[in-house]
């Protein structure tokens, strides 16, 4: 898999100059009422981000909430140099996160040991844990941030470390191994507020129908391409890509090919509708 497509990260030019307007290889972005599309293309040196704390280290910030509570995560491709991290990565005491690396490697200290993250590695790190973060000679990994919500009587979660490979996946029922999820979170542990999970449809398979639920969504294109049905548009969308999806927007896809189409998603699960 190293010969997949990667953000730009770089202002694109090509060859001979800036292309004219009719040509722009971004404009699948989009930003409706009920969605986000965010193409590779556009995730270039011009719109990254500096955070508290951290060297070495530039993020993109792919979700945030944006209107108080109706929205629940954030996401950040987070690209370090060599020796870059953060010995105070998180300033919310109340924020949980889950890490996945894709590029390079990372050593995440908590709790008096390190765990070394490469490509496909996920570490959960829960609200208010003390932890520190390196890499060496340098890394590119998605952190997805969620204020934990806490149920009396429920203890938190405790901090994990996994690997994608070391995960069987489930496969949907009657699609042939057509459709399959690898989840991160155990789904029957109710203490996690938020599933992350790798989705993978093989060429040609299909989610056949809108689904259209409460969870608010973080899709992230790990490889392949793939045409997204959301709330009635049709998006072609591949490698790179970050889709934004709200609570209830309408749902489906069907692979392209000729390498599986794979994304990386979460969703806020477990808890009850807050009330106002
Ligand atoms: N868009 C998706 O892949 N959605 C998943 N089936 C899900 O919500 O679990």
């Amino acid at each position: 898999m190293t010969d997949k497509p990667k953000p730009a990260r770089n202002y694109f030019v090509p060859k001979g100059g800036l292309p004219p307007q009719s040509q722009l290889v971004t404009d699948r972005a989009m930003f409706t009422e009920a969605f986000a599309v965010i193409p590779r293309g556009v995730l270039s040196d011009i719109v990254t981000s500096a955070l508290p704390f951290w060297d070495k280290a530039r993020f993109w910030v792919l979700a945030r909430p944006l209107s108080g509570f109706a929205e629940t995560f954030s996401q950040y491709i987070v690209e370090l140099g060599a020796g870059g991290g953060s010995d105070r990565p998180e300033t919310d005491p109340n924020a949980e996160g889950a890490i996945f690396a894709v590029e390079g490697a990372v050593e995440i200290t908590l709790e008096g040991a390190t765990h070394s993250l490469t490509e496909g590695g996920f570490a959960y790190i829960p609200a208010g844990a003390k932890w520190t973060i390196r890499a060496t000679k340098g890394a590119v990994f998605h952190w997805i941030r969620k204020r934990y919500i806490a149920v009396e009587g429920l203890p938190a979660p405790d901090a994990f470390f996994t690997q994608e490979h070391d995960i069987a996946p489930s496969e949907m029922p009657d699609t042939n191994g057509g459709w399959a999820t690898t989840r991160f979170m155990d789904p029957t542990d109710l203490r996690h507020d938020m599933h992350i999970t790798i989705v993978t449809l093989q060429p040609g398979a299909v989610i056949p129908f809108d689904e259209t639920h409460v969870m608010e969504h973080g899709l992230y294109v790990l490889q392949g391409k793939g045409v997204y049905h959301l709330n009635q548009r049709w998006v072609e969308v591949e490698a790179g890509d970050f889709m934004w999806l709200r609570a209830f927007c309408p749902q489906a896809c069907y692979a392209g090919g000729p390498e599986p189409f794979r994304y990386l998603l979460y969703k806020d699960v477990n808890r009850h509708a807050a009330l106002p």
